[in-house]
């Protein structure tokens, strides 16, 4: 009897820049390569992916898509009574959960994780209670969402991840501060903001560029970013925190850390989860520790402690 993984393929033919028939062959031929057993089935749209993840009776799910896929396919693995490791061949336009699990982004070295090199590891993800939706990198209000939504499906197919570079840009002079109420965990907490995030994960690993310090989708909660600067100038003096990685003993930057936040803003903020846009604030998210099982490189699991003690 094979103990090769029985593996269902989700594959989104829409997601980033290549055209399906570049990706598609390249990964019947890696599965056939491998001796796999397996079923590919294509998106035809929202919905179909979550409702795959559920039902399937595969050992691994393999997703071919951008972020927005793979954690509708994640949803559905939350919801599947077993336990499913999730893998992934980046095929968007950012793949920042790729990015951030050190999964490569080269079509054939992904596979090669995804299929043969890769282990199954813990990760936590967020809950947004209201929507009813899972994320794995964040869910974010204000300017996040704002740039998120500026980048719609003809300019990331014209621009690729430049998209977001430009409407981040142009969404960084618009910026007008909220009237927040915060709820962590207990506690209450009023002021004025443009940009509240809870981050899961906020690293793209290895690379040095982070949201914050010590922030660990492997810790059982979630990361609060709150940034409130009211003119340009301040708006730069965060983005220079950011790149020099000094987080801390600003009051334009803070950090909480918690297990459940609410966030409420007059006037209300844009929302996005994990990269695509969900409506206005007010939004409330919980921690789900451990609550998704991915595929990620040994060097990766070894580094964040994640490997059983041999
Ligand atoms: N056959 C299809 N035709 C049109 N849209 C589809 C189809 N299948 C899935 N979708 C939509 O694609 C979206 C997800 O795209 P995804 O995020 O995976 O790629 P992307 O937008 O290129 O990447 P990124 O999120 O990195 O920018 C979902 O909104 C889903 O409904």
């Amino acid at each position: 009897m094979s103990t090769l993984p029985r593996i269902l393929v989700i594959f989104n033919p829409t997601a980033g820049q290549d055209p399906a028939e570049k990706v598609r062959p390249a990964l019947v031929q890696a599965l056939d390569d491998g001796g796999f057993e397996y079923e590919i089935r294509e998106t035809q749209g929202e919905g179909d992916a979550r409702r795959w993840a559920r039902e399937t009776e595969c050992d691994r799910v393999l997703v071919s898509g951008g972020d927005g896929t793979i954690m509708e396919a994640m949803s559905g693995l939350i919801e599947n009574p077993r336990d499913v490791p999730l893998a992934q061949l980046p095929s968007g336009t950012a793949n920042l959960l790729a990015r951030a699990l050190a999964i490569p982004i080269d079509r054939e070295d992904a596979l090669q994780l995804a299929l043969h090199d890769g282990v199954a590891v813990s990760m936590d993800v967020g809950h947004l209670i209201d929507h009813d939706r899972y994320f794995a990198l964040m869910a974010g209000s204000g300017w996040d969402a704002d740039l998120i939504k500026a980048a719609d499906r003809e300019l990331k197919n014209r621009l690729g991840f430049f998209a977001y570079v430009i409407s981040g840009l142009k969404s960084l002079f618009s910026l007008t501060r909220s009237r927040i109420q915060l709820t962590v965990d207990d506690q209450t907490f009023r002021f004025r903001a443009h940009t509240v995030i809870a981050i899961n994960v906020g690293e793209i690993h290895g690379s040095g560029v982070a949201l914050g310090s010590n922030l660990s989708p492997h810790d059982g909660k979630l990361d609060l970013a709150i940034v409130s600067p009211n003119s340009l100038a301040g708006i730069l003096r965060v983005v220079f925190r950011l790149l020099t990685r000094r987080y801390d003993g600003a009051t334009e930057l803070r950090y909480f850390k918690a297990e459940r936040i609410r966030v409420e803003a007059h006037p209300p903020l844009n929302l996005e989860i994990d990269g695509e846009p969900i409506g206005t604030t007010p939004f409330e998210a919980h921690v789900v520790p451990g609550g998704t099982q991915l595929i990620v490189p040994r060097d990766y699991a070894q580094a964040k402690g994640l490997l059983p003690k041999a």
